[in-house]
C-alpha cells in the first residue's frame, strides 16, 4: 500500500448500543490504541447518533475518532427524526458514512440521495465515507463492475478529494452473513473502482478504499494484504472491543 494512503479500519454499530455498555467498549479501545505510540493507521468506530457526543468525549485523548452512520443533505429544518452532518460534527464526529446498503435497502435511497448527503458531509469538513456494493442477484447476473461503476459515478460528491473522501466496497451479500468474495474478486473490484476514481478526479490513487462485509480478526489480515485494500469497514466484529482489536491490531 502506497504510504500516501493511511489505513482506516472503521466500526460502524448500526442499531446497537445502549450508554452504559458503549462506553465499555470505546474505552477498553482507546486504551488499547493508547498503547501504540506511532500508530499506522487511522481507527473509527460509527456508533449510534443517540451516543455520539458521550463516546466522542471519552476517546477524545485517544487516536479512535468517532463518526455518523448517515445524514440529511440539508443543515437544518423540517425533517423529522433526521440528523445532519452540521449536528454530527456538533457532537463531535469527524466522519460520515453514506449511502451504505441498509439505507439504500431501507429507505430507497438513490445514488442522488447519497451524493447529496456526501456533499453536505464535506461542507461540515467531515470525511465522507461513500458505500456500494452488489447485491447477490447483481453478481449472479455478472452486473458487479457495472453496478460498481454506476455507483461510484454517480454517488461521488462533487468536490471529493482523497483527504475528505473514502470509498467502502461492500457486496450486499457479504454483510453480515459470515460470506466473503474470494481475494482476487476483492482485488478485482478495488481496482475498478480506483479505475473509475482515475478519471473522477486528479488525486485518485491516494483515496482509501476499504473493504467491507463479514471482516472479522481471523481474515482481517488476508483482506488487508489485498492490493487496493487500505482498511475496512466493520459491522458485527466492531461491536466490542476484544473483536475489533484484532482487525485493528492488524494494520496499526
Ligand atoms: O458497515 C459494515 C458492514 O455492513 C459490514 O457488516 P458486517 O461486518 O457485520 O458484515
Amino acid at each position: 500500500m502506497p504510504e500516501t494512503r493511511r489505513p482506516l479500519i472503521a466500526g460502524n454499530w448500526k442499531m446497537n448500543g445502549l450508554a452504559d455498555e458503549s462506553l465499555l467498549q470505546i474505552k477498553d479501545l482507546a486504551a488499547r490504541a493508547s498503547k501504540i505510540s506511532d500508530p499506522a493507521c487511522d481507527v473509527l468506530i460509527c456508533p449510534p447518533a443517540t451516543l455520539l457526543r458521550d463516546l466522542a468525549k471519552a476517546a477524545m485523548d485517544s487516536p479512535v475518532a468517532v463518526g455518523g452512520q448517515d445524514c440529511h443533505a440539508n443543515e437544518k429544518g423540517a425533517h423529522t427524526g433526521d440528523i445532519s452532518a452540521t449536528m454530527l460534527k456538533d457532537s463531535g464526529a469527524h466522519y460520515c458514512i453514506v449511502g451504505h446498503s441498509e439505507r439504500r435497502t431501507d429507505h430507497g435511497e438513490t445514488n442522488a440521495d447519497v451524493k447529496s448527503k456526501a456533499e453536505a458531509v464535506l461542507r461540515e469538513g467531515l470525511i465522507a465515507i461513500v458505500c456500494v456494493g452488489e447485491t447477490l442477484s447483481e453478481r449472479e447476473a455478472g452486473t458487479t463492475l457495472d453496478v460498481i461503476s454506476d455507483q461510484v459515478r454517480n454517488s461521488l460528491p462533487s468536490g471529493a478529494t482523497a483527504a475528505n473522501t473514502v470509498i467502502a466496497y461492500e457486496p450486499v451479500w457479504a454483510i453480515g452473513t459470515g460470506k466473503t468474495p474470494t481475494v482476487l474478486d476483492v482485488q478485482t473490484v478495488h481496482a475498478h473502482i480506483r479505475t473509475e476514481l482515475n478519471e473522477l478526479m486528479n488525486d485518485a490513487n491516494r483515496v482509501r478504499l476499504l473493504y467491507g462485509g463479514s471482516v472479522k480478526g481471523s481474515n482481517a489480515g488476508e483482506l488487508m494484504a489485498v492490493e487496493n485494500v487500505d482498511g475496512a469497514l466493520v459491522g458485527g466484529a466492531s461491536l466490542t472491543a476484544e473483536d475489533f482489536w484484532p482487525i485493528v491490531n492488524v494494520c496499526i
